[in-house]
């Protein structure tokens, strides 16, 4: 049988008057406590890699689908409504996709997120996610164009184990080569993110430790997620931190670090020899939702308060629809929908609450 995977569209409509009041200077707060701090924009859906545990080749014998451009928000929209979210407190803007590279002219993006302040005139925290296929070519530009730093996403140094994640044979060489090149540009400090996958790719958790250790590149080591509905995820495919951590500690020692953030994503650790710092991304076995700053923004506009929403805010109607919506329509909608936010889908993994509705795919909604 052949079909489509088509990205979940279900979207809730907002009205511009169906607003929460906006008090500037004070954290917007969601409905558990917690402030809006950190946007991640979406600028495509496409990738040129199929990584297995994201975006399959092979979906119950389906292909993807993906948005048509003219659905994609533009340059101009994204800023606009980046501009809305750093007025409401957000201080860290992280572009993403799909592979956030393929978007065609990315750099004036950059450079317009790269000239927003926020409201007491601080520069923004501005990254990137990337597969690190395109940095050879592009790190230099991304640099030039008002990048600060960014994450490269890597699975394992060994070929077979890389391409057989990667699923289109990209080699090791040309992201270990993106890598150089974005530390050549002055990209730092850069993170690498390797998902682990039990009896997948935990045979490279040793390798990329020992390979990255003293490069001045922070590795982080990821729980592989039940995000999307097509990755056929399994629990006995997920090594828990605690596992990846005991066997890195067994040949370096580790002693804990403080957060550098709140509500940060990774549990920080540093080389007992002064060998750098190494991160576990824990949200399956220790969910992170108690201080969950982020908010999402779709390649085609909508608003997601979770990595596993089932339904986004339609922040594109809003901005192409006859009425012309203020900055401060715009504020007070994108107010109304976090003060109500109660997700904690991590913490909810497993229970009738949280598998109820079908979730939107990563690739889209943004990782
Ligand atoms: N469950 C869950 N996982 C997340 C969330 N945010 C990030 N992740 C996971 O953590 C990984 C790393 O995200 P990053 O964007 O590199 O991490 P970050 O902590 O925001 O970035 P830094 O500011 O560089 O530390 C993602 O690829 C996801 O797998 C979240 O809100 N919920
Ligand atoms: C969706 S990708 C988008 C950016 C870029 N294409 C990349 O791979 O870095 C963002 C991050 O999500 C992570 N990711 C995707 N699916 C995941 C899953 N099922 N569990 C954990 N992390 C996942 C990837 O490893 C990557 O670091
Ligand atoms: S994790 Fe990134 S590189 Fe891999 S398929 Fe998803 S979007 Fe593409
Ligand atoms: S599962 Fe949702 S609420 Fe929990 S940390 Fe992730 S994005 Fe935040």
């Amino acid at each position: 049988m052949s079909g489509r995977v088509i990205p979940l569209h279900d979207s809730r409509s907002l009205h511009p008057l169906a607003v929460a009041p906006v008090r500037v200077g004070m954290p917007l707060l969601d409905a558990r406590g917690r402030p809006l701090r950190d946007l991640r924009i979406s600028v495509t859906d496409r990738c040129n890699f199929r990584c297995g545990y994201c975006m399959p080749k092979q979906v119950f014998g389906k292909h993807h689908e993906f948005l048509p451009h003219a659905d994609l928000l533009s340059f101009e929209e994204i800023t606009r409504l980046a501009r809305v979210f750093v007025a409401l407190g957000v201080e860290k803007l992280r572009i993403t996709g799909g592979e956030p590279t393929l978007r065609r002219g990315l750099e004036a993006l950059i450079a317009q997120l790269a000239a927003l302040r926020t409201p007491d005139g601080r520069a923004l925290d501005l990254t990137l996610t990337t597969n690190g296929s395109t940095l050879v070519k592009k790190a230099a530009s991304l640099k030039t164009a008002g990048l600060n730093r960014l994450t490269v996403s890597l699975d394992g140094l060994d070929d077979a184990v890389f391409q057989r994640m990667n699923d289109v044979g990209f080699p090791v060489a040309d992201v270990l080569d993106g890598i150089r090149a974005a530390q050549a540009a002055g990209l730092g400090p850069i993170k690498v993110n390797m998902v682990v996958q039990r009896g997948v790719n935990d045979d490279q958790i040793l390798p990329m430790a020992r390979h990255f250790r003293g490069s001045g590149v922070t590795l982080r080591f990821i729980e592989y997620m039940d995000v999307g509905a097509t990755n056929g995820w399994r629990m006995d495919q997920v090594l828990p931190s605690h596992e990846v951590q005991r066997r890195i500690a067994a040949e370096f020692p580790l002693v804990p670090l403080s957060a550098s953030a709140p509500g940060e994503t990774a549990e920080r650790w540093a080389y007992a020899d002064g060998g750098g710092e190494v991160g576990f991304i824990s949200s399956v076995t220790q969910a992170f939702c108690g201080d969950c700053n982020r908010a999402r923004l779709s390649t085609e506009g909508r608003l997601y308060t979770c990595l596993f929403a089932s339904r986004g805010h339609d922040l594109r109607g809003l901005l192409r629809g006859l009425e012309p919506v203020s900055d401060e329509q715009l504020a007070g909608a994108v107010a109304g929908v976090w003060t109500g936010r109660t997700d904690r889908y991590s913490q909810l993994r497993g229970t009738a609450e949280a598998m109820a509705e079908p979730r939107v795919e990563m690739h889209y909604i943004g990782g």
